[in-house]
Parts: structure tokens; C-alpha cells; sequence
């Protein structure tokens, strides 16, 4: 945000003519700075949208706190039963890297219509084919590995701001279609193992996975899947195990099972992160004409980034090199 510019000293005279020496009561003087303040942040208007390297507004706590996490460096599971909120969960993490112009955006989904809506901001949008999926990963699969590489030549560990090596929010929705329904086992297993080697390597890389899914089923998250999940939130499940597959074993027996939720009661689920006690929070809501209208601003706003949608990660970012 711009500063305050130095203030002109206000006269305290009026220079009313038929009250020569008349006092300016302090009132008026405070509401004429109030007036040139705002119309200097008006004229000075910084605009430069959240980044991916800060904090992703998710919801707030019980005690009325706003949940706040980093993504950067890390990776979130969302899983729960049908109609429990995840997608309206998912939506706060898409709009905040929708709007963030120092990520790309790479959006999987089986359903289409879910993240349908952000496809404008995506640098690559995957619908319903496995084929496709598997391609899309392969091809994060590789710039991952070039990233890894520049790092080992240049003797780092992780990529940071300063190399202006944007990090990629890779968001699969959902999982279970790809991984368990389309095409034979052998592509299943394939993007499987894909979606396992980003969600293991990808960190340092820059390379954020964030995966959702209704089927919280140990063939779906399998635990050596699940434990590489930085964050994991459990929306309403039908049975304790079903939570615990989400959040870890345990978790339901000490009293944090997201089988606790009342059907009733959208968008309340566990939120487990990086290693903590889970934590009852409600989603922030955003409506579907609030989806679209932000969409559209992400989408102004990658465009006017020089960003947008359809341009070669190479072309804009140089890659890793
Ligand atoms: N945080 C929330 N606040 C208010 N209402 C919510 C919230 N989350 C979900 N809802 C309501 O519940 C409905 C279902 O939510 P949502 O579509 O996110 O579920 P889902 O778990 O993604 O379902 P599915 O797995 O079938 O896609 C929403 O359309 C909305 O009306």
C-alpha cells in the first residue's frame, strides 16, 4: 500500500472574508484530511492482488479466527461424502492462486463443471480424459525435474521469490475419477503413481498438488499417499474409519473425527496441518456469481500479467532455466 503523502499544513483561519480570524473548528480539519486521504489512496490504489507465496484465506475456527495457511512448499488433501463442501473449500484455495500472478495454474477435473468455472485462468485445464491427465502430468513431471535440476547446478535446495520461477498449483478434482473409474488399471495406476511422485517431490520445486476427492477410501488414499499431504481436511464422513483415512489413523478415537459433523451443517470439516492437533473450521463460502466474478477478475488480471491461458509455460517463465 502507498503512503500517506506529507500532509499540507491545513490553515486553522478561515479565510472566510465575514469572519476574519474565525477558528476552523478541529472537526472540519480532521475530515479534510480524512477527504485528502482517501482520495490519495483512490488515485494510488495498489492492486497487486494476494500472492502465492502468502497465506490462503480457508475459513474461520471455532473461536471466530480466521484460518489462514501457507501453501507454498506444501501440498492439501480435501476429502469428504458427497455434498459435504469440498469444493466450496477448494474454491478459496483456486481463487487465491487464480488471482495470485505469481503462480500458474494447472486444473484436473473429472466433473468438468466444478472447476469449470476457473478454466479462463488456467495455463492448462484437463476435463475428462485419463489420456489427457496422464499427459498433463508427465509434462509437470518434466518441468519438475528440470527445476530440480537448475537447483542441483546452482547447489540449492528449493526454489524461492527471487528466482521468479513461478510455482504451479496443480488442483485435482476429483481424484477418485482418474485414479479409480476411466480407462484401464494400467493407465489408472499410471496417473496414480504421477499424482504421487508431484505430491512427493514437488514441494522444493515449487510444485503445489492439491487434491480432492468424496470416496475418503483406502484404495483412493492409500495412507503412504495420505501421509504426504502437508494439509489434510476431512469434510463430513460417514463412518470414523472413513475420517480417519483422511486425517490419519487415531485421530477419531481422540475425539477429531469429521464423522461428528451434522449433515445438516455445510462446509464444517477437520483441518490437520503439518503435523498439529485437527481443527474445526467452516469454509469460507463463496457463491457461484462471487466464483464467476473473480474468475473473471483472475482472468483480466493474467492477461494484463501476460500470463494468460494458452501461453507456453516456457514462453513466459523460461521454465527452470
Ligand atoms: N462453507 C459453506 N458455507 C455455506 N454453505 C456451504 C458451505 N459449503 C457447502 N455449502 C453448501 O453445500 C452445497 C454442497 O457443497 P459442495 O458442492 O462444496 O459439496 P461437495 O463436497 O463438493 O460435493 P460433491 O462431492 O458432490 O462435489 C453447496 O452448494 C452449498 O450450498
Amino acid at each position: 500500500m502507498s503512503e500517506h503523502p506529507p500532509t499540507q499544513p491545513l490553515p486553522l483561519i478561515t479565510a472566510d472574508e465575514e469572519a476574519p480570524g474565525r477558528l476552523v473548528r478541529p472537526l472540519l480539519v480532521l475530515r479534510r484530511w480524512a477527504d485528502e486521504y482517501r482520495a490519495h489512496r483512490r488515485e494510488h490504489r495498489s492492486d497487486d492482488g494476494p500472492s502465492i507465496w502468502e497465506p490462503i484465506h480457508l475459513g474461520i475456527a471455532e473461536d471466530g479466527r480466521p484460518v489462514r495457511v501457507p501453501l507454498i512448499y506444501r501440498n492439501m488433501l480435501l476429502a469428504g461424502e458427497p455434498g459435504a463442501g469440498k469444493s466450496v473449500g477448494l474454491n478459496n484455495v483456486v481463487a487465491h492462486a487464480a488471482l495470485a500472478t505469481d503462480c500458474r495454474l494447472w486444473l484436473f477435473d473429472g466433473k468438468i463443471v466444478e472447476l469449470g468455472l476457473w478454466r479462463s485462468c488456467a495455463d492448462r485445464f484437463v476435463a475428462n480424459s485419463l489420456d489427457d491427465a496422464i499427459g498433463a502430468l508427465l509434462d509437470l513431471q518434466s518441468e519438475m525435474d528440470q527445476r530440480y535440476a537448475v537447483l542441483d547446478d546452482e547447489r540449492r535446495r528449493k526454489i524461492t521469490p527471487a528466482d521468479g520461477v513461478p510455482p504451479i498449483v496443480v488442483v485435482l478434482d476429483e481424484l477418485a475419477y482418474f485414479s479409480a473409474t476411466v480407462g484401464t488399471k494400467r493407465e489408472q495406476e499410471a496417473f496414480s503413481v504421477l499424482v504421487r511422485d508431484l505430491v512427493a517431490r514437488g514441494r522444493a520445486a515449487g510444485i503445489i498438488v492439491v487434491a480432492a476427492t468424496q470416496r475418503p477410501s483406502s484404495d483412493i488414499i492409500p495412507t503412504s499417499l495420505r501421509d504426504l499431504f502437508g494439509y489434510r481436511w476431512a469434510f463430513r464422513c460417514t463412518t470414523d474409519a472413513s475420517s480417519d483415512i483422511v486425517l490419519g489413523h487415531g485421530w477419531a478415537a481422540r475425539g477429531h473425527s469429521a464423522a461428528s459433523v451434522a449433515p445438516e451443517t455445510k462446509g464444517i470439516g477437520f483441518l490437520l496441518a503439518e503435523g498439529g492437533v485437527p481443527r474445526r473450521i467452516k469454509a469460507a463460502h463463496l457463491s457461484d456469481e462471487q466464483v464467476y466474478a473473480l474468475a473473471d477478475r483472475a482472468a483480466m488480471r493474467r492477461l494484463a500479467a501476460g500470463i494468460a491461458h494458452g501461453q507456453d509455460l516456457d514462453d513466459t517463465t523460461g521454465g527452470a532455466a
